[in-house]
């Protein structure tokens, strides 16, 4: 079955062997198996760090998690009772449909709405629904949300990410193309310089030092490049992305596993300076399609 369904997950399997494995808690995808061009045989694309719980009991730490409606620590009025990347990645998921099942893709809908717990620290309804797509050397991922709500409720803000943990030897990888985009970083010691752009003046981003930084109008495709291997991801509707990666900070987070840091680059596509609003009835998309390239 190329489409397979347990109690806690949705496996994908393309015809030509890439395989791709979303939790329902949060629509995670926690793993994506693809081969390259050269290399037929597929091999894991994502980092999911081994000490990350799978339960539901955290928010994954790898793979794709979902962070909306807010991105880092609520900033939004209507979002302060969120925690940090909001609930999308901590809420449990309901298997919508098959989108498509044939060699150009494999394809899955999952859907999340309002519950009453979630009502307590949100109150704005909306309608979330997630397209994973498998086809052989790539991984499609679509975030639709929607304001189902009266125009008595009034629009929905909110901001969007897809957290991307690309499985990468995170001292070689450079990333590109940043040059002249403008930045925040996250890493700075006061809030104001935290809110002070700078210009990012690398050909090539690297992470060799620990990295947070939100560039603002980025150009939505990056390509990700490593000695080994390159990786592609190019975007719709996310006009920022972030780069992180602890490098040696990452000791402090609890659920790392020993020197997880250097085996991952997070290139995260997302609409996370200032709100995206949506009055009663709009919708709005974000894609990323991400590629093996080689
Ligand atoms: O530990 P979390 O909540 O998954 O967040 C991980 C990182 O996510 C990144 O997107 C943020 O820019 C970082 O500041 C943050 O540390």
């Amino acid at each position: 079955m190329p489409v397979e369904r347990s109690q806690d997950r949705v496996i994908l399997r393309h015809p030509k062997g890439a395989t791709a494995e979303i939790l329902l808690y949060g629509a995670t995808v926690i793993s994506w198996k693809s081969g390259s061009k050269e290399i037929a045989e597929p091999l894991e694309r994502f980092f999911v760090s081994s000490k990350a719980a799978l339960d539901g009991t955290k928010p994954v730490r790898g793979g794709i998690p979902v962070v909306f409606p807010c991105f880092g620590a609520p900033t939004h009025p209507e979002h302060v009772r969120l925690a940090q990347h909001g609930f999308a990645r901590s809420e449990i998921w309901s298997f919508g449909s098959i989108v498509m099942d044939n060699e150009a893709g494999v394809s899955v809908r999952l859907t999340l709405e309002s519950t009453p717990s979630i009502q307590e620290k949100f109150s704005k309804p909306f309608e979330l629904a997630y397209v994973v797509t498998l086809a052989e050397h790539q991984i499609s991922t679509d975030l639709h949300v929607k304001n189902v709500g009266l125009s008595t409720t009034g629009p929905l803000e909110f901001q969007a990410l897809l957290h991307n943990y690309i499985r990468a030897p995170s001292r070689e990888v450079s990333i590109t193309p940043l040059q002249g985009v403008s930045y925040y970083d996250k890493t700075e010691a006061t809030e104001e310089l935290k809110a002070t752009a700078k210009v990012e003046n690398r050909l090539e981003v690297d992470v060799k030092r620990t990295t947070d930084f939100v560039y603002e109008n980025a150009p939505g495709s990056y390509k990700i490049s490593w000695p080994t291997g390159v990786v592609e991801i190019r975007t719709k509707n996310f006009p920022n992305v972030v780069v992180w990666n602890p490098q040696e900070t990452g000791a402090n987070i609890a659920d790392m596993e020993p020197k997880g840091w250097e085996k991952y680059v997070c290139v995260e596509p997302g609409y996370v300076r200032g709100f995206a609003k949506l009055e009663a009835g709009e919708s709005w998309v974000g894609q990323q399609v991400i590629t093996i390239i080689q």
